[in-house]
């Protein structure tokens, strides 16, 4: 056996979003999110599950503190629901909501973690949805307002600022595949509305700073490994285009102030075109203190005419797949975060999100023995002391997640938690994977 040992210094953490953990959607003057309107309309979610107890978070918090303070963790990553700051989107602040936050962030605090805020994971006000949400630019000015709100309220208490999670979920997977809200299937809309979330990300940091709020500030994108199946150049072509869906559409502009043009053409011969408008590509690439990073899976991929937006399909290579049929793919870590390096230079990387859904059942005594994801953790560990001793300038993982929770789409089916929660009597029960974390976290490092 050989110990792999971590930095002192490297951030240990779990994540959650408001939506999928608070539940009390109508308590203390929320207002209605797009994810409301969507779960509560049939057939869009599993079982027509939805966030309106959710784990109860809201009401539970403390619980989830303890669990974190048990854990060893140095930092929690959860999202504030703007839908509890501005009840409309816009006008006056509802204190209430802000009250929830402040008791989280001194929970956090009194039990030695600091919060890692996520301000935008996906719960758009309704209200602002009515007014065309992210296609129309004026959400970009109301995003800012709400921002500055939390910037000034948290200054000095929270030091760590996402500004969104996974644009790429926002605009593609909610407007051109249209699997999660508001669930439209354009893919001109898409563009725009992944467009329209960039300069909102970009005119928050531009607040950031000019308010001298303590701390650093990124953004998070959901990364994914292809390769081609073969070197043929059409399934070469084809992966590249793959990879250029979920990776350099978001990391290019946000990191560099371009689209790539490959794909700025491919999406212009599908009809669909950037609605750039000036001072845009500048406002997007304002300089970020680390980027976040999500990773699941990846695969290969080869070259299928007409095969959906990409003339590409997804091969079977014989990988492990989790219960959400996502290939277990650790490799895809290291390639992946070896590739933002290479492209983008050394701007420090957090995984902001790592993490597997397998089917869990409550054995004796409260336990949950899901050795898959302790083992798919364990797996992913080791890349990423790989990445740390290439010289990558990894500082911090969040497992998804701490709870099991609203697993939007797909209900309270699919579990991702360390911890299970019943969802009748909303106990939560530590997972073993919790107790391989914690000891990882313990021993600095772990035995392989
Ligand atoms: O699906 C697990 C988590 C989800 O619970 C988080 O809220 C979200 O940030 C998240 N992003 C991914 C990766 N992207 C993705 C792909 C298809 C459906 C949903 C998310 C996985 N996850």
């Amino acid at each position: 056996m050989a110990k792999l040992n971590f930095p002192s210094d490297f951030v240990w953490g779990t994540a959650t979003a408001s939506y999928q953990i608070e539940g009390a959607y109508q308590e203390d003057g929320r207002g209605l999110s797009i994810w409301d309107t969507f779960s509560h309309t049939p057939g869009k979610v599993v079982n027509n599950d939805n966030g309106d107890v959710a784990c109860d978070s809201y009401h539970r918090y403390e619980e989830d503190v303890a669990l974190l303070k048990k854990l060893g963790v140095k930092a929690y990553r959860f999202s504030i629901a703007w839908p509890r700051i501005f009840p409309q989107g816009t006008g006056e602040v509802n204190e209430k909501g802000l009250d929830y936050y402040r008791r989280v962030v001194d929970a956090l605090l009194a039990a030695g973690i600091e919060p890692a805020v996520t301000l935008y994971h996906w719960d758009l006000p309704q209200a602002l949805q009515d007014k065309g949400g992210w296609a129309n630019r004026d959400s970009i000015d109301a995003f800012v307002k709400y921002a500055e709100v939390i910037f000034k309220e948290f200054n000095g208490k929270i030091k760590q600022w996402i500004t969104f999670n996974e644009t790429w979920c926002v605009s593609f997977l909610s407007n051109y595949i249209g699997a999660h809200a508001p669930g439209n299937k354009d893919l001109q809309l898409a563009v725009t509305v992944a467009h329209n979330c960039m300069v909102a990300h970009g005119e928050a940091v531009k607040k950031f700073r000019a308010l001298g709020i303590e701390g650093q500030i990124g953004t998070t994108h959901n990364l994914y490994w292809y390769e081609p199946l073969t070197t043929k150049p059409e399934d070469v072509e084809a992966a590249r285009r793959s990879r250029a869906y979920y990776n350099e559409w978001f990391m290019e502009p946000t990191l560099k102030g371009t689209y790539p043009q490959f794909m700025v053409d491919w999406y212009r011969s599908k009809g669909a075109e950037v609605p750039i408008q000036d001072g845009d590509m500048e406002t997007i690439s304002q300089p970020i203190d680390f980027i976040g990073v999500n990773f699941y899976s990846g695969g290969y991929t080869r070259y299928k005419k007409d095969e959906g937006l990409f003339d590409s399909e997804d091969v079977q290579v014989g990988f492990d797949k989790t219960f959400m049929d996502w290939n277990v793919y650790p490799d895809g870590l290291y390639k992946v975060l070896s590739w933002v390096k290479d492209e983008y230079g050394d701007i420090p990387i957090y995984i902001t999100e790592n993490g597997a859904c397998y089917e869990d059942e409550l054995a004796e005594g409260n336990r949950v023995h899901d050795a898959l994801r302790a083992d798919y953790y364990k797996k992913h560990f080791i890349q990423l002391h790989r990445l740390i001793e290439s010289g990558v300038q990894l500082k911090g993982y969040f497992a998804w997640s701490l709870l099991d929770n609203f697993e939007w789409a797909e209900g309270y089916k699919k579990r991702f938690g360390i911890v299970y929660t019943n969802y009748e009597t909303l106990e939560r029960h530590p997972k073993d994977s919790y107790y391989f974390i914690q000891k990882v976290i313990a021993d600095d490092g772990l035995e392989v």
